[in-house]
């Protein structure tokens, strides 16, 4: 049977704060007419991703194009979330002509590109390929690396353990399934790094994969989508920690919201975020804040230590303005004491 009536997906994937969002709406932005849909999921109850692209304004990627999974992730939720999200999608009077999958930092791809194997989708959907967007800064900052020391302390504890990193896990599962690597935020690398983590990713991906470098995510949707990897008749080329274990259940990581009230400069709650973002070991912090007298509300995001701060879109007519804060982080974080920093008073 041929490939030309099903509708091309492609998955974009990379660990948190890589910069999948940002790459998606690039491509919404630079659609050139292409009737596009968008299934974004995340990690953690609050949706800021999907709030983000809906945020953008493209035409051809209308709101109702852009559905939000934040009911865990995407990776095992697969029956409930993911394949009447996408059946919803195709049943649209235009349906998409391609689909966009965002999944969570934490997911890992293999078990989504797997349910496209589903019979009730299988004849009418295909992936085009995996991306992964690969935050530089973090690889050239030994992020997903083992560390021998604590390595060596977990082992001597518990003999039996063999891996000490959950984020170099998911990392690599995130590499070992890639049609195409985006190597992101090459603002933030000297040219050495970019060689050398390039060279990197290629030595540890088994099948030749390219490589291609980005700042701000910005790459031609022509590079991007239109790869026809067929990904899901090709599962066994792209191996997984945890192909023997099924599902993986996230217990190595958490997230928690903490409520803000309205700030009376954007410097309060940033300089409040940076000093708890110091004090503990959180991967990722994203959520809107409001700033006393502004009709904009603010978007704050932060990547490790890095935090990014801008005027998204006025407030709507009616729309709560509470504010709101996600912290994502390795299992054990210290929830009250980093509640109690970041929402201050
Ligand atoms: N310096 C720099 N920052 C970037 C680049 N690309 C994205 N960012 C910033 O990195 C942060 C995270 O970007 P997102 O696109 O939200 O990342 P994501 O992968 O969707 O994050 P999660 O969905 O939380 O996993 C934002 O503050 C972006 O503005 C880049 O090339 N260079």
């Amino acid at each position: 049977m041929s490939d030309i009536a099903k509708v091309p997906c492609s998955i974009i994937t990379g660990f948190l704060g890589a910069g999948k969002t940002t790459l998606v709406r690039n491509i919404l932005q630079n659609a050139g007419g292409r009737r596009l849909a968008v299934i974004v999921n995340e990690f953690g109850d609050v949706g800021i991703d999907g709030e983000i692209l809906k945020g953008c304004g493209v035409e051809t990627c209308s709101e109702d194009r852009i559905v939000e999974l934040s009911n865990g992730c995407i990776c095992c939720t697969v029956a409930d979330d993911f394949v009447p999200a996408l059946e919803s999608l195709l049943a649209l009077e235009q349906p998409p002509q391609h689909i966009l999958i965002e999944t969570s930092g934490l997911a890992l791809p293999k078990p989504l590109v797997q349910a496209f194997n589903w019979p009730a989708i299988a004849s009418r959907v295909t992936v085009d390929g995996v991306i992964t967007v690969v935050d530089g800064a973090a690889v050239a900052a030994g992020r997903f690396a083992d560390d021998p020391a604590a390595l060596k302390a977990q082992q001597a504890a518990d003999p039996s353990l063999d891996h000490d990193n959950p984020l170099e896990e998911v990392y690599e599962d995130q590499l070992l399934c890639a049609d195409l690597i985006v190597l992101n935020k090459a603002d933030l690398l000297t040219d050495e790094e970019r060689v050398r983590i390039t060279a990197e990713i290629k030595a540890a991906v088994p099948r030749a994969v390219k490589v291609v470098i980005s700042e701000g995510a910005k790459l031609d949707p022509k590079v991007l989508l239109g790869l026809n990897a067929a990904a899901e008749g090709d599962l066994a080329a792209r191996p997984s920690h945890h192909d023997a274990e099924g599902e993986h259940d996230h217990d190595d990581f958490e997230s928690f919201i903490v409520d803000i009230p309205a700030v009376g400069e954007p410097a309060d709650i940033l300089g409040r975020i940076g000093a708890a973002t110091a004090a503990h070991d959180i991967l990722r912090i994203k959520g809107f804040a409001e700033v006393k007298g502004k009709p904009m509300r603010l978007l704050i995001q932060g990547v490790g230590h890095r935090l990014q701060h801008q005027f998204d879109r006025a407030w709507h007519l009616g729309e709560s303005r509470q504010g709101q804060i996600v912290v994502i982080g390795q299992k054990g974080l210290d929830r009250d004491a980093i509640s109690r920093e970041i929402a201050g008073g």
